[in-house]
């Protein structure tokens, strides 16, 4: 789909992910949630996120994600991309609990419409894509990061990663399922998601939910030299092998598109899933305090 048509799609009315985001964020001082730093003699471009403060996938972080993966790709110089955290200790909390608790259910559809958006972009990203997972990576950050090719986590003991939406009392819908599956095998994903499991670093490399694990200090050198190794490939062969691989895991979205965010705007709304975030945001106050 051309760049103004699904930016009309996600927001009517908008012409382009640039209007998209300027109108999401028409009420907020405008900010940077997502650096780019590009390199461009190596061709690579590193993607940090900055949304404090723990990275959460809010309607404009997303929306600004995909603006950045738009112009990257339209970079042709630029052939792959890091994707880390900013401030280590938290790679991103996943998607943003407060777009999804107290709203309205078009404000719920939006915010699913630009998040399946966001997946679709990177799952089929032409780039080389590498995580750095130098934080907490639940839920939709693993999700984030299971799109990208290559995985390195930081090894230290307080960071874990893994789909644990069912902790919450909510359910994994189908695509991010087809991602942990595509990413380590059917019956280690039946026991991760319906435990909603978050692992750390020694055991997401022993499931294979990450690929590499390094000291926290190594973590951006090793991601580089794991993305040397990725480009030595030529671009075409990757890309289409890439393609084909992850063809049907895409199609099967974009078949029920529309289906899916009726979905989650129905199961959202339930009071008890209402109830249950409730409680999980009061959780998260509690042991802060
Ligand atoms: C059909 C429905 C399908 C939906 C699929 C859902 C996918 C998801 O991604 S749901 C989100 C799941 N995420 C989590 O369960 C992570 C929750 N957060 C944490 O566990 C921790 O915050 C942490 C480990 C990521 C970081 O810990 P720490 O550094 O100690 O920070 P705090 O816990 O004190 O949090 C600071 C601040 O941020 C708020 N917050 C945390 N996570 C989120 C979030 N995902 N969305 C929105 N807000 C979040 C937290 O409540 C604190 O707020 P204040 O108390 O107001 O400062």
């Amino acid at each position: 789909m051309a760049l103004a048509s699904r930016a009309r799609a996600l927001l009517p009315g908008a012409r382009s992910w640039g209007a998209v985001l300027a109108r999401v964020t028409a009420q907020r001082a405008m900010s940077h949630r997502v650096v780019v730093e590009t390199d461009a003699a190596a061709g690579v471009a590193v993607m940090k996120f900055r949304n404090p403060p723990v990275n959460s996938l809010s309607l404009e972080m997303v929306t600004e994600l995909v603006i950045n993966l738009e112009k990257l790709e339209n970079d042709k110089t630029v052939r792959g991309l890091i994707f880390t955290s900013e401030s280590p200790g938290v790679f991103s909390s996943g998607l943003n609990l407060l777009d999804m608790y107290g709203r309205n259910p078009a404000h719920y559809a939006e915010y699913w419409k630009a998040v399946q958006e966001l997946w679709l972009r990177l799952y089929q990203c032409p780039m080389v894509t590498v995580a750095t997972i130098n934080g907490a990576c639940p839920a939709g950050g693993c999700l984030i990061s299971m799109t990208c090719d290559y995985r390195v986590m930081a090894d230290n003991p307080k960071y874990t990663i893994g789909l644990n939406e069912t902790q919450l009392g909510i359910v994994a819908p189908f695509w991010f399922k087809d991602t942990l599956v595509n990413t380590i095998g059917y019956r280690a994903s039946e026991i991760s998601l319906q435990l909603g499991l978050l692992y750390p670093p020694a055991e997401a490399l022993r499931v294979g939910i990450v690929d590499k694990v390094v000291p926290e200090d190594q973590v951006h050198s090793a991601a580089l030299a794991v993305m040397a190794q990725w480009l030595a490939i030529p671009d075409h062969a990757r890309q289409l092998t890439k393609a084909m691989l992850r063809k049907p895991t895409v199609d099967n979205l974009v078949r029920q598109r529309d289906a899916d965010i009726q979905q989650f705007v129905s199961f959202i709304s339930r009071d008890s899933i209402q109830k249950g975030l409730q409680m999980y945001l009061q959780m998260l106050k509690q042991k802060k305090a």
